[in-house]
């Protein structure tokens, strides 16, 4: 992709908080036009810190942002009226109605949407006359997508757009994502729910402590993490008594007794070869669960590997024969 077409581009992003907390640990990621980037992170990773450097709403300590070109904060008069923001908590005057929320806002957006047109689109159509603070907290949500929608902006960041939305809320809001990135619009979203960045994210990078732990396409992201198999060998059996684990395409084990998991980057070798053997061995492998890696497992990986917690699976080798303790 040519460099003018990075719609976001960010480089070395840091960002201190007052205290001298460093937030957000060089972080670096382009997002192309008409492309949905998903930032993941457990709490506290730095998400909603790296958005609001590029919603211009904070500078950073070091590091270069752009977003269509410009520095969003040292010239937010160029690429505010571009933008649309949907914060956590939009924070709206409660008394005023949903119209006259939208009215208000419009009021300070240049080429804005009919507020008719908004409010259809994030399905608030017939709660227009309602004041703000007798909304639930999904149609707060929408209402906050409706304001951010306003100005028909050619980039929109979205944090945690689908927070306390009920399933079909969800799959609304989904669908409209869907439909504005089709008509070239360019999203950022932040989310904890990882079917939404499976669902809807061309690219997603995984933050953690401050720093992008993976990145890529989910493909990218799960391909990197190993599929398990996991079976009970009968009584008599042990795992020892397996093939060499290279014959079996397995490249991390780990033992409790009878129970076996393997780990494989190629798992319809792995789970064929072992199919086999337990074929012509006559073994009847109880409990068998394969199962291919997932953007959660990924997730999860992360997580426990900073934290110390990592997959105790050890490199291939022979199993210990007769050992029944873990390995
Ligand atoms: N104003 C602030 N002053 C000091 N520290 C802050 C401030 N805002 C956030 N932090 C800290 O910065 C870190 C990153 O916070 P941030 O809100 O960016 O995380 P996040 O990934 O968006 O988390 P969550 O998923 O919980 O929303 C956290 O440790 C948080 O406590």
């Amino acid at each position: 992709m040519n460099t003018e077409d990075h719609v976001i581009d960010v480089t070395d992003l840091r960002r201190v908080y007052g205290g001298g907390f460093e937030a957000v640990r060089g972080v670096s990621f382009t997002v192309g036009r008409g492309e949905l980037f998903a930032l993941l992170g457990t709490n506290g990773a730095g998400k909603t810190s790296t958005l609001e450097v590029l919603e211009g709403l904070a500078r950073p300590a070091s590091g270069r942002v752009r977003v269509l070109g410009h520095d969003p904060f040292g010239e937010r008069d160029a690429v505010r009226p571009r933008i649309g923001v949907m914060l956590q908590d939009g924070g709206f005057p409660s008394e005023l109605t949903v119209r006259e929320t939208l009215r208000m806002w419009a009021g300070c957006t240049s080429g804005a949407r009919p507020i008719g047109e908004a409010l259809e689109m994030v399905g608030l159509g017939k709660r227009a006359d309602v004041r703000v603070k007798v909304l639930s907290g999904g149609e707060k949500r929408r209402l906050d997508l409706a304001l951010a929608l306003l100005g028909r902006p050619e980039v929109l960041f979205l944090d945690e757009p689908t927070t306390g939305l009920d399933a079909e809320g969800r799959q609304d809001t989904w669908s409209l994502v869907r439909e504005l990135r089709a008509e070239g619009t360019t999203v950022l979203l932040t989310t904890h729910y990882l079917e939404e960045a499976e669902a809807l994210a061309d690219r997603l990078a995984i933050l953690h402590e401050g720093r992008i732990a993976s990145e890529g396409t989910v493909e990218d992201v799960v391909s990197a993490q190993p599929s398990r198999i996991t079976f009970d060998l009968p009584d008599g059996w042990f795992p020892g008594d397996l093939p060499p684990l290279d014959q079996l395409g397995v490249t991390g084990h780990s033992h409790d007794g009878r129970t076996v998991r393997l780990m494989t980057q190629n798992l319809q070798q792995a789970a064929t070869s072992l199919l086999l053997w337990a074929r012509d061995a006559g073994v009847s492998l109880g409990s068998l669960d394969v199962r291919a890696a997932s953007l959660e497992e990924a997730f999860l990986h992360i997580a426990r590997e900073a934290d110390g917690r990592g997959d105790s699976a050890t490199a291939a080798a022979s199993l210990d024969p007769r050992k029944e303790t873990a390995a």
